[in-house]
């Protein structure tokens, strides 16, 4: 562990790493202020030590969770307003950066929710998998546009996030009903969209989200049920415009089965990927802040916010 890195930012990259602070925007969120953190507490004394340290944070922040690209992306976007040549200036980089990202997040979470709403009609069921803070943006600005929506939640093991998803959209007065994953296609028939967030969206449309989203994607596909994706622009993952490919994170089959069940079982082999694929030809419409896109056209976005690549957070450009 590296010395210089601050006692706060370990323990938020220990929170992200075990998931007690989860969900893409939730992270980003997370780690733009973690940043913020380390500039306001450190001692460094010279510009190129206090640059050191923001990377070293950016580093231990970075190696939690290899999947959702808004960490990467959130860390690039704070560690790059880092212009001053001194210490003090440098500092207030860090901290105006880092509220500016935190802000433009959550108008972005509003403004596409209101995108997403649109795609929503007085009286649709909605089926979810996962929590997503950017899904439910859309089902939030459709029920404050007076639409009825109704909603069958996925519970989403291992770690049943739908349980989450369901206790916010009571909270919205939506009314929800609860179903095990392998229902999914069983009440197909009776909903109007699946909708699901993203942990990242390649520049070919494909999106990157919870385990279980492909099959679901395909289900739908193969129901005529439209599958719309809720991901800010944040979520648009730079790399893969350059060939990169998505790191799916594979997490401990703890979360799975028990060691007791498990040498009851003979020890079987466990695997536990947390996210999958779902190829462009399953999504209707990816909505982002900036509008919606179907998703082969999410290139040309991408092109537009980030140019010909970038590096890694904690490299010099
Ligand atoms: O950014 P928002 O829309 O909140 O969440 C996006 C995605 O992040 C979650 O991952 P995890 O639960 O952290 O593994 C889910 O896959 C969800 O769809």
């Amino acid at each position: 562990m590296d010395e210089r890195v601050h006692p706060e930012v370990r323990r938020i990259a220990d929170e992200i790493d075990t998931m007690e602070i989860r969900g893409a925007a939730t992270i980003a969120d997370a780690v733009a202020r973690a940043l913020r953190t380390q500039a306001q507490e450190s001692d460094a004394t010279d510009p190129e030590a206090f640059r050191g340290e923001l990377r070293a944070a950016a580093r231990t922040l970075y190696e939690t969770r290899p999947t959702a690209v808004s960490l990467p992306n959130a860390l690039r976007y704070v560690l790059r307003g880092m212009s001053s040549t001194t210490v003090e200036g440098l500092r207030q980089n860090v901290v105006e950066s880092a509220d500016e990202f935190c802000a433009r997040l959550d108008r972005a979470q509003a403004d596409l929710g209101h995108v997403g709403a649109n795609r929503l009609r007085d009286g649709d069921v909605i089926m979810t998998h996962c929590h997503s803070t950017d899904a439910l943006a859309c089902v939030e600005a459709a029920v404050e546009q007076g639409k009825h929506i109704e909603a069958i939640v996925k519970e989403t093991r291992p770690r049943n996030q739908g349980h989450i998803t369901a206790r916010e959209l009571h909270e919205m007065g939506v009314p929800v009903t609860l179903i095990v994953d392998s229902a999914a296609r069983r009440y197909l028939n009776d909903v109007d969209h699946v909708l699901v967030g993203a942990d990242a969206v390649a520049a070919d449309g494909s999106v990157i989200n919870k385990i279980g989203t492909s099959g679901l994607a395909v289900n739908a596909r193969d129901r005529g049920t439209p599958i719309m994706v809720a991901a800010q622009t944040l979520k648009l993952h730079p790399g893969t415009m350059t060939g990169h490919t998505v790191d799916i994170e594979m997490r401990d089959t703890d979360e799975v089965i028990d060691d007791e069940t498990l040498t009851e079982l003979g020890n079987p082999t466990v695997k536990n990927p947390a996210f999958d694929v779902t190829p462009p030809r399953y999504v209707d419409a990816i909505v982002t802040e900036r509008g919606q896109f179907p998703p082969e056209s999410i290139v040309i976005l991408m092109r537009e916010l980030f140019g010909e690549g970038t590096t890694e957070p904690w490299v010099e450009p």
